[in-house]
C-alpha cells in the first residue's frame, strides 16, 4: 500500500536533511507505526506521503500511485487526520463534514454516523469554532473517514484526549483495521503504538533505525525477568530474577517449592525502553 525507497527531504536546500535516505513498505491492511521524538522527521515523511510536501527524490508509491506523477484521484483513496485540527470555525460540525464530502469524486459516508462514532452527534449543529481542542481533534478524525479511505494517515490520534474518548478512538482504529483499512500512524506515544500497530519504525534525526513488530522487539530487547512476591515468616518479600541465569532459575524453583507465592509475572521491556536502548535517546 505504501512503498518508499531512498527518500530524503531538505527544507532549505542547505544540506540539512529532515528525512535522510529512508526506505520502508507498508502492506495492505497493516497498521504501521512511525515513531520518534519531536523533530525526528515524522511529519515531513507524512507530509510527502499525503502530498502536502513535494517529493524531492527517491521513489514513493502510495495506494498504487507514483507520487512523482500528478494523479489527484489518489486523494479519493486516502484519509488524513492531522494532529493540528484544521476545521472550519464558522461551520457547524455537520456542515464541516458535508463540505468536505463534496470535495470527493467517490461516494461518501453518512456524516451523522461519523459524528456518532466520535461522540459529537449531540453537537452536530454547533459551530466548530466553539469546540474544545479535543472536540476539534475528534471532528478532524471523523472527517478523515468521510471518503472511506483505503489508506488512513493518523497523526497523534489520541493526543490531548481524555482517556475515555481516547479509548473510543482506539476502538474505531481497530474496527477500521478489521475492515482491511491500512493505517500509517505517526506518534511519539509508544503505548498507543504498542496497542495498535502490527509493525513499528523507529525514526530519529531523519533516519529509520529499525522496523519490526512490537512483539519481536520485546522478545529481542526484553529483559527476560520474573518478578515474584512471596510470604516468608509473615513478611511479604519481592524478588526480581533473571530467567536466563542458572542461579536465578534455581532460586525461582526454590521459592515456588518452599514459599506461599502471592504474585508472579514476567517483566517485559516497554517499547519506550526499547526505543531508548536502540537509539540512545528518549521520546520527548
Ligand atoms: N517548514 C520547515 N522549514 C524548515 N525546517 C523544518 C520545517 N518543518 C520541519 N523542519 C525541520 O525538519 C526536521 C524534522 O521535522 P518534523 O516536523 O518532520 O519532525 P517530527 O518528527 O514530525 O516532530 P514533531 O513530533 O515535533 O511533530 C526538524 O529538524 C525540523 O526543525
Amino acid at each position: 500500500m505504501i512503498s518508499v525507497k531512498n527518500l530524503s527531504h531538505s527544507y532549505n536546500n542547505d544540506g540539512k536533511l529532515a528525512v535522510n535516505n529512508i526506505s520502508f513498505q507498508v502492506e495492505k491492511g497493516e497498521t504501521f507505526g512511525f515513531l520518534g521524538p519531536s523533530g525526528a522527521g515524522k511529519s515531513t515523511t507524512q507530509g510527502i506521503l499525503t502530498g502536502l510536501l513535494k517529493q524531492q527524490d527517491g521513489e514513493v508509491i502510495v495506494a498504487g500511485y507514483d507520487l512523482k506523477k500528478v494523479q489527484n484521484e489518489r486523494f479519493n483513496k486516502i484519509g488524513v487526520s492531522f494532529e493540528q485540527s484544521n476545521v472550519y470555525s464558522k461551520l457547524t460540525a455537520l456542515e464541516n463534514l458535508k463540505y468536505y464530502a463534496d470535495l470527493f469524486d467517490v461516494p461518501t459516508r453518512d456524516p451523522i454516523e461519523l459524528l456518532k462514532m466520535v461522540g459529537l452527534e449531540d453537537r452536530k449543529h454547533d459551530r466548530a469554532g466553539e469546540f474544545s481542542k479535543g472536540m476539534k481533534h475528534r471532528l478532524t478524525f471523523a472527517r478523515s473517514m468521510i471518503n472511506s479511505p483505503e489508506l488512513w494517515f493518523l497523526d497523534e490520534p489520541t493526543t490531548g484526549l481524555d482517556p475515555a474518548i481516547a479509548a473510543e478512538i482506539k476502538d474505531v482504529i481497530r474496527e477500521q483495521k478489521s475492515k482491511g483499512i491500512t493505517s500509517f500512524l505517526t506518534t511519539h506515544n509508544m503505548y498507543i503504538a504498542d496497542e495498535l500497530c502490527d509493525r513499528v519504525a523507529f525514526i530519529i534525526d531523519g533516519e529509520i533505525k529499525l522496523i519490526d513488530t512490537p512483539k519481536n522487539l520485546k522478545l529481542q530487547y526484553g529483559k527476560k525477568l520474573v518478578e515474584v512476591e512471596y510470604v516468608d515468616n509473615g513478611k511479604l518479600i519481592k524478588e526480581t530474577l533473571k530467567t536466563i541465569d542458572d542461579k536465578d532459575k534455581n532460586r525461582i524453583a526454590n521459592i515456588i517449592k518452599n514459599y506461599d507465592i502471592q504474585t508472579m509475572h514476567t517483566k517485559e521491556a516497554t517499547l519506550e525502553e526499547i526505543f531508548i536502548q536502540v537509539t540512545g535517546r528518549g521520546l520527548i
